[in-house]
């Protein structure tokens, strides 16, 4: 099992990127294949030093439209005549647009994907020297007694085991990766929830599986060897166990990002309740609705951290002011200096 909170802060109090791995070091020059990015050839410092969030949703698409959505609300500019360009565009797994101190960056799907994505993520914060980066996944999931479109902030990542760990073969062997979530960005990003008569933002666990289908318990993938019943059954059993909802990626986003000592925090909108189903029903304009949704709560995060650190005008940018009331603004803002 990893490290704790603590002894990774106690380890690296300038707030550098744990980077658990000497041979980087040693090489010459560290090529980031999958974001189409290297240390010999760009200049991470420059490119990246400036980072403080980094967003992760599954598609290309949901990614680009954060970006430009991020853009407005942190009021950023563009050089005239110009428009966002995906880095990564020439590695043609991922996408990464880059906003000011926000990169947002495409996933994939699943466990592997998102593990591969992360290494390589965290390796670019430390080539790029960035101090304490915030990771945030903006993703949809099943909800379990959950109506479509209700957002779940994760307070911890399970596997289909209910387990609260990512294991992985490496060398033959087990290796067991604690998946804990920044408990306090959970609290922060939760208080930050309008109040909503469209829609309700909760807490609870994150089941994150290795499957969409037999894995989630689905009777209607190609193949099911269970009932409705059992499935009924598991689906309360891990209710019980506190499990809001499912995905795909929590485990490996939860584990990968608390090894390298870096706060993150999970925000997924349900797009069904897998007690009353298991296919996704909602039409594509109300699934587009239902994506913002934890976009919206990010955002909000992002923007009241940046006009705390005075990096963001409340009066002269273009997006909406945050609404946090006075003493919760207070409050957000004595927590957040303890992650600087
Ligand atoms: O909404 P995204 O980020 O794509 O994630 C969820 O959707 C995918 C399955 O449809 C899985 O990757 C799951 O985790
Ligand atoms: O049921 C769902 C919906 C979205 N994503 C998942 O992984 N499961």
């Amino acid at each position: 099992m990893s490290a704790s909170d603590e002894e990774i802060h106690d380890e690296y109090p300038d707030g550098s990127v744990r980077l658990r791995n000497p041979n980087i070091e040693l090489m010459d020059q560290d090529i980031l294949y999958h974001l189409a990015l290297g240390s010999g050839s760009h200049d991470l410092v420059e490119m990246f030093g400036d980072v403080k969030f980094v967003c992760m949703g599954g598609t290309p698409k949901r990614m680009e439209q954060f970006a430009y959505y991020i853009m407005e609300q942190i009021g950023h500019k563009l050089p005239a005549g110009t428009t966002l360009q995906d880095i990564s565009k020439y590695s043609y797994r991922y996408s990464m647009y880059k906003v000011g101190p926000v990169l947002s960056i495409s996933h994939g799907m699943g466990i592997p994907s998102v593990g591969i994505l992360l290494h390589e993520v965290i390796k670019l914060m430390y080539h790029a020297k960035v101090k304490d980066p915030i990771f945030f996944r903006i993703g949809t999931c099943g909800g379990i007694g959950l109506e479509g479109g209700t957002v779940v902030i994760s307070e911890e990542a399970v596997d289909g085991l209910l387990r609260p760990y990512l294991e992985l073969p490496v060398l033959g062997k087990l290796v067991q990766r604690t998946a804990k979530l920044d408990k306090r960005l959970a609290r922060d990003l939760k208080s930050m929830a309008e109040p909503s008569q469209l829609f309700e933002t909760v807490t609870g666990k994150t089941m994150c599986t290795y499957d969409f289908y037999e894995g989630q318990g689905r009777l209607d993938g190609a193949f099911c060897e269970f009932t409705e019943q059992e499935k009924l059954e598991y689906m309360e059993q891990v209710h019980k166990a506190g499990v809001a909802n499912i995905e795909m990626e929590s485990l490996s986003f939860a584990a990968l990002t608390h090894h390298a000592g870096i706060k993150s925090a999970v925000v997924c909108v349900a797009l069904l309740d897998r007690l009353k189903g298991d296919q996704v029903l909602a039409p594509h304009e109300v699934l587009e609705e239902w994506q913002e949704r934890p976009q919206k709560l990010v955002a909000r995060y992002i923007k009241n951290y940046l006009a705390m650190k005075g990096r963001l005008s409340l009066d002269g940018h273009s997006g909406s002011v945050p609404v946090l009331s006075p003493r919760r603004y207070k409050l957000v803002q004595q927590e957040s200096e303890t992650y600087d």
